[in-house]
């Protein structure tokens, strides 16, 4: 359980323009069975950016947003999990350099989907450990491209997204209190993304293109498909019931939820079905425009939220992060008050 208090004082999202999945049915990039199933309607994709230049821009906004300076953060977290853009180099201290510029600590948090979150529960222990320590920078860039990553066809069930996402929070204030975050691990599961193959010498060792599905197919095949669907089940449902408690708060006590934007029939499974939650208090509804940010939907969901101006004061959001290892995280915030749209 964290300690001290932690605000949010300012979210970024730096998309690219999004291409239909319809147009990727018609010439044949995406399956149109998985595209039904998905029931996503686009998805954002780079034309040339990579993630750190994407997670700079993120980054930027959110600070401008939380009227934070190089004085007001003392820790920069990046998360991200495929290729960054160079293959020994430092994305958390381009990412520092680019939009904070100071010199505190700038870190890598590699946790694949739930790296943000991850980087979330991390800041605010960082924070904590020192009361000269106020905010923390923690920003999210992924581009999921060829040649080594189909984005309609290495995870069927999930379109991978390419986008920057950011959020700065603080220990002081902010327009969203943090009430709890929480993260569990079930690590007997992380051979689903690593099958039967054997460690490689280089990446994209094993195939051309990454390829989730067949690392799940060997995995499921020891391990079989129901203890891994009950395994999956049953951490994320702790991880809710331990961050409501923290919070205080119940299912039912919750506002909106900003789900990983996987394809429907995941979220309905995991999330929907699973906890009875109505699509209509998701960002579903925007997720399936944009397709999976990597480390950097739920950050990129709260903007969301915020933006559209459904929240308000006394509201609260609850933050779900899932990460092949697996790992999960769940936090709760509350809105403390409405932030300023005209710069949004
Ligand atoms: C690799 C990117 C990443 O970290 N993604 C988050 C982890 N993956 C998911 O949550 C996708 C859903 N998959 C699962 O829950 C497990 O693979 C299951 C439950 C074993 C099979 O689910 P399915 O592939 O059939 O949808």
């Amino acid at each position: 359980m964290n300690t001290g208090e932690l605000y949010v004082r300012g979210t970024g999202v730096w998309l690219p323009p999004a291409e239909r999945v319809a147009d990727a049915v018609a010439d044949g990039r995406c399956d149109p069975a998985v595209a039904r199933a998905t029931r996503m309607e686009s998805v954002t994709v780079s034309a040339g950016d990579a993630g750190p230049e994407m997670a700079v821009r993120a980054a930027r906004t959110a600070l401008a947003r939380a009227c934070a300076g190089p004085a007001d953060i003392d820790l920069v977290l990046h998360a991200s999990f495929y290729h960054q853009g160079f293959d020994i180099w430092a994305p958390a201290s381009y990412v520092q350099h680019h939009s904070v510029g100071n010199h505190c600590p700038a870190m890598e948090v590699r946790q694949v989907s739930n790296g943000g979150m991850a980087a979330l529960d991390l800041a605010w222990a960082y924070l904590a450990a020192d009361p000269g320590r106020s905010g923390a920078l923690l920003t999210t860039g992924d581009r999921f491209c060829p040649p080594g990553f189909d984005r309609w066809r290495s995870d069927p069930g999930t379109f991978y997204a390419d986008g920057g996402t950011a959020l700065v929070v603080s220990r002081r204030s902010g327009f969203a209190r943090v009430r709890s975050v929480a993260t569990v691990s079930a690590p007997d599961l992380e051979g689903m993304h690593r099958g039967d193959d054997p460690f490689a010498a280089a990446p994209l060792g094993h195939r051309p293109v990454v390829d989730l599905e067949a690392h799940k197919r060997d995995f499921l095949a020891r391990y079989g498909t129901s203890p891994a669907v009950a395994r999956v089940s049953a951490g994320q449902e702790t991880v809710v019931k331990q961050a409501l408690a923290e919070a205080g708060l119940g299912l039912g006590d919750v506002d909106r939820f900003v789900l990983p934007h996987l394809g429907h029939r995941r979220l309905q499974v995991a999330y929907l079905a699973k906890f009875g939650i109505d699509p209509d208090r998701t960002t579903w509804s925007w997720s399936r425009t944009v397709g999976h940010l990597g480390a950097g939907d739920p950050f990129a969901g709260l903007d969301h939220l915020v933006s559209e101006g459904s929240l308000g004061p006394g509201d609260t959001c609850l933050l779900f992060g899932v990460g092949a290892g697996f790992s999960w995280s769940c936090a709760v915030v509350e809105i403390l008050t409405r932030p300023d749209r005209r710069d949004r």
